[in-house]
């Protein structure tokens, strides 16, 4: 029996490759695609890459149009979803892409996001390690089963999944962390802003969000929290470059003192010894974004900078697959039971 699936928010780059995934995956069928201002058209008419879905008409987004499915996943602005779910029945899955049930501290949505704070639901990246548990334990234990779940954003999971190992396994210190980033315009969505026109990002580098003012900052210290750490500290710079998808995060921090390289690098390789859409290069070899466009993989380089004091990581993730629609996908199947890996990939395309 297939599981019948209603995307919201389907005309933008979220919902796009949400539905792209979908399209492909064993047991979902996706039944209803919501918009807003392109509510009404045909979604081929919006999303032309999506040609198995042609039978498809985009419709307004409303409990009515969402009711009466298996699973919704909403690809939303931050701060739509929180009113729309409390109509939804308690049995729906639901996976949120926005923020706006990422953060368990309403301190925190007041800071970076504001508005009304829904709380916080069962967290969407199952390799990061759960809160209070035992060593080993994962975020996917807290998703099985689960009937609200928050996908990460894309630059939080990233630098988490660089940094949590080396934090649970007490070789890196949390405080001094600086993570600095390349990433996509696709990160910011599809509608237009002077600031992403192709005339202003084609050749150039761009820093963005500078001096701890980023809205991922406190959900990466809430996953390093979970992994173990006390009162982490996060610089966070991103840039973005002229590549329409992906992210290169490159994350660094202090060492603990004593620790030798080889317990360093044990403590990555083994966090992610059996994940299969988390892989930690062999020493000496590290990412590019290229090797992870389109797949539900993070791929992690690491070395220890001896004179430095500290371990870099580098990481590469496709903002919207890993990032966020991959990530969701990944959750569903974890919560209903299915085998983690259905309808996603390890692989990428190339070139
Ligand atoms: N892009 C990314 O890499 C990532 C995105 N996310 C999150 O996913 C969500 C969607 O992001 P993204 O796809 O990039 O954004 P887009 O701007 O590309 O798409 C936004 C979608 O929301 C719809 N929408 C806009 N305003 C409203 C409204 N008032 N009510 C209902 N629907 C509305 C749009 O409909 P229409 O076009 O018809 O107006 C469109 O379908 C956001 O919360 C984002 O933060 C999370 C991780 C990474
Ligand atoms: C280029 C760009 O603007 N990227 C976005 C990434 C957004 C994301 O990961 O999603 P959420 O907004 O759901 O957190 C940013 O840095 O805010």
């Amino acid at each position: 029996m297939a599981y019948s699936v209603a995307v919201a928010g389907a005309s933008g780059y979220a919902g796009g490759e949400l539905l792209r995934l979908l399209a492909g995956h064993p047991e979902f069928d996706v039944r209803t695609v919501t918009a807003n201002s392109n509510a009404g058209a045909r979604l081929l008419d919006v999303q032309p890459h999506l040609r198995s879905l042609a039978h498809l008409t985009l419709v307004e987004t409303t409990p009515e149009t969402l009711s009466g499915h298996d699973i919704v996943f909403l690809a939303l602005p931050h701060g739509k979803s929180g009113e729309l779910t409390s109509h939804l029945p308690a049995d729906t899955l639901v996976v949120d892409c926005g923020a706006d049930h990422r953060l368990v501290s309403e301190e925190d949505w007041a800071a970076f996001y504001g508005g009304d704070y829904y709380g916080a639901w069962a967290y969407g990246v199952p390799e990061l390690p759960l809160a209070g548990g035992a060593a080993g334990q994962k975020q996917r234990d807290r998703l099985v089963g689960a009937r609200r779940i928050a996908a990460p954003g894309c630059n939080a999971s990233t630098v988490s999944l660089a940094l949590a190992p080396g934090i649970r396994a007490g070789v890196i210190e949390a405080a001094d962390i600086v993570a600095v980033l390349a990433v996509g315009p696709s990160g910011a969505g599809k509608s237009l802003t002077n600031a992403n026109l192709a005339s202003e990002i084609l050749g150039s580098a761009n820093p963005y969000a500078i001096g701890g003012v980023h809205r991922h900052i406190p959900e990466i210290a809430q996953n390093l929290r979970w992994a173990g750490a006390v009162a982490p500290t996060i610089s966070f710079t991103p840039v973005i470059v002229p590549m329409s998808r992906g992210i290169l995060a490159t994350s660094t921090a202090r060492i603990v003192p004593g620790t030798s390289a080889a317990a360093v690098r044990a403590a990555w390789e083994e966090a992610y010894a059996n994940e299969p859409f988390v892989q930690v290069l062999p020493a000496g070899q590290f990412p590019r974004t290229a090797d992870v466009l389109g797949a539900n993989t993070a791929l992690i380089g690491l070395a220890v900078d001896e004179a430095a004091g500290r371990v870099v990581t580098v990481t590469a993730v496709d903002n919207l697959a890993k990032g966020t629609a991959g990530a969701a996908i990944q959750s569903a199947n974890i919560a209903l039971g299915l085998p983690e890996t259905s309808g996603l990939s390890v692989n990428g395309v190339a070139p």
